[in-house]
């Protein structure tokens, strides 16, 4: 059984009277990945800050490595990394001599940062001024940042917002990598195909409440109540249908005519039980 490294228990947070968190209940596992997925203002990074100490909740208990983030101090980021954006970084400073700052201050052994610099695939850029990085490399030098002393926790706020789909992939293969070894990553997303891919649980949060709770696949099953066809017939016409006795009898007619290109079955995803769910779209 892996380790537990993430406990909410009935979290709720206010600001002032206004309620932002309502009873969260969530867990992350040692080499798990957890994605928190919601619209701009659902939480997402409210939640984040209540764990790692930053913020007090109004009421619940949150667990990080066992520790009641009540009561953590400094000391908690030895083992915890954060992404939230690119603050943080020296432009001025090269991509090797930033993490070399950071290295002193988590003391870090500097062997280290050559091999972070290649596994975030930034070795080649080691004497360029991080100020002169294009956006995805700025991001792999904040995961490299955040990863440098081996965290056994990491977090992640929108770690591929804004960048290219084949850099959103690379940074998609670290992460994997990085679980692999056993780095339990709190991710949080707007985007439902990253969550989809990448997360072992994921938790989508409406206006600071958990509507859903599970695996990506468990969620979609769960949803899965009115089964829909597509079909693309050679005379380019496009048709979703929904399975019943009327449409299995025109797919049945298509097919015995010849007509059919393509058809699948089309199953829920997290994008559409979310709008099902909330009846808002995720972003
Ligand atoms: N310091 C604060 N004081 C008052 N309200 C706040 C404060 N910080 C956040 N909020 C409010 O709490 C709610 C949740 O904000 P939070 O930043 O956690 O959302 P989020 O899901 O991370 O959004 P985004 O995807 O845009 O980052 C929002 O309505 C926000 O306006």
């Amino acid at each position: 059984m892996s380790r537990e490294y993430i406990r909410l228990e009935h979290i709720s947070k206010k600001y002032k009277t206004e309620p932002v968190l309502k009873n969260i209940d969530a867990r992350l596992h040692e080499g798990e990945i957890l994605g928190f997925l919601g619209p701009s203002g659902a939480g997402k990074t409210t939640t984040i800050k209540i764990i790692t100490g930053q913020l007090k909740q109004t009421s619940g208990e949150a667990y990080i490595l066992g520790i009641n983030s009540r009561d953590i101090d400094e000391t908690i980021y030895e083992q915890i990394g954060i992404v939230t954006d690119n603050s943080g970084i020296y432009e001025y400073l090269t991509v090797y001599k930033n993490l070399e700052h950071f290295a002193k201050i988590l003391r870090v052994k500097k062997d280290r940062i050559d091999e972070v610099l290649r596994q975030v695939g930034l070795y080649e850029q080691k004497n360029k001024p991080a100020g002169k990085l294009s956006k995805g490399q700025t991001q792999r030098l904040v995961l490299a940042r955040a990863v440098l002393h081996s965290p056994r926790v990491l977090f992640l706020d929108e770690p591929t917002s804004g960048l290219d789909p084949s850099t959103a992939i690379e940074i998609h293969k670290m992460l994997l990598e990085l679980k692999r070894q056993g780095m339990a990553i709190f991710l949080t997303t707007h985007n439902m195909e990253e969550a989809t891919k990448m997360c072992d649980h994921v938790a989508l949060l409406n206006e600071g409440v958990i509507v859903e709770y599970g695996t990506p696949k468990d969620i979609c099953l769960k949803h899965n109540k009115i089964k829909k066809y597509a079909v693309r017939l050679h005379d380019g016409t496009e048709h979703l249908l929904e399975q019943n006795e009327e449409n299995i009898g025109r797919i049945h007619n298509w097919m015995t005519e010849n007509q059919v290109e393509t058809l699948h079955s089309c199953e829920p995803t997290l994008e559409s039980v979310f709008l099902n769910v909330t009846g808002r779209e995720l972003s």
